[in-house]
């Protein structure tokens, strides 16, 4: 069993266990009071880096990583900082997140809010709408075509952005072969928790030019920030680093907007 298995067993039982409190049908039927998702692409695919600003307690690979008794207040950060959207993580045993601090995030900043969790089923998708997410997170390796698919399909049917994150060379061919315009390369394998900063540079030539790349993971500074952006990212997607600083504002404005050298490489 991989440490992904692990994860996702455990995500299910948490699901289960919302679901039989709060049926699917039930909770379509808040959709109607929810404000539309906003669309984070324009942000996304502007030129110059994009920063996606994690909110993240802990981690199954770091462990404790930092506090955040309140998550608007970082998240506020972010925003002031130009974040062209903010991650929240929502898994509860492995990164101590939670829905709540989704809609309190989404309460207080204007910038779109991306889900982070392991997306395996349809309520997930319903779930994330109807607590204010503008993106939802689809573990390319977490599923399998079809389930990809569908979840791809109902996250834009309810007007949300998916980020379809890959981790080798078949999972970022199924990505783009169902036309997903934003693709999440991330370089820690969720199967073994290992960090390989070389898995953009690998993956990206791979990816159309018409789809906007993110690098994910293990980004911890300007200099990371401008590799990846030579390697054709659009956009990081930062945790650790961030939940660290002591001035989220200026580490993310410090990492946004930042060009190749010489142009765009792709
Ligand atoms: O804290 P980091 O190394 O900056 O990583 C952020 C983000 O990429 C990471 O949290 C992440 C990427 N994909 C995920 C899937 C599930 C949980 C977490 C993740």
């Amino acid at each position: 069993m991989t440490v992904l298995d692990d994860i996702v067993a455990g995500v299910r039982e948490d699901l289960a266990r919302r679901e039989a409190a709060l049926p699917l049908a039930e909770l379509r039927a808040r959709l109607a009071d929810v404000a539309p998702a906003l669309d984070p692409m324009p942000a996304l695919a502007a030129p110059g880096s994009s920063v996606i600003a994690e909110v993240k307690r802990r981690s199954p690979s770091k462990g404790h990583l930092a506090d955040i008794p309140d998550p608007v207040v970082l998240a506020s950060a972010y925003a002031a900082g130009g974040a062209a959207a903010i991650s929240v993580l929502t898994e509860e045993r492995r990164f101590g997140g939670s829905l709540a601090d989704l809609a309190a995030v989404r309460a207080a900043v204007d910038v779109p809010v991306l889900r982070k969790d392991f997306t395996v089923t349809d309520y997930q998708i319903v779930e994330a709408r109807a607590w204010g997410a503008d993106l939802v997170l689809l573990i390319v390796a977490a599923l399998d075509d079809d389930t990809l698919r569908r979840l791809h399909d109902l996250a834009r049917e309810l007007g949300m952005t998916a980020l379809v994150e890959v981790h080798d060379e078949a999972e970022t061919e199924r990505a783009v072969a169902l036309g997903a315009p934003l693709v999440g390369v991330n370089a820690r394998d969720l199967k073994t928790l290992a960090i390989d900063a070389d898995v953009f540079g690998r993956l990206a030539p791979l990816v159309p030019s018409d789809r906007v790349l993110v690098a994910e993971s293990g980004v911890g500074g300007v200099g990371d920030v401008e590799r990846y952006v030579a390697e054709g990212a659009r956009a990081v997607l930062v945790g650790e680093t961030l939940v660290k600083d002591g001035d989220p504002t200026a580490a993310v404005r410090a990492m946004s907007g930042l060009v190749a050298a010489g142009g765009a490489s792709r």
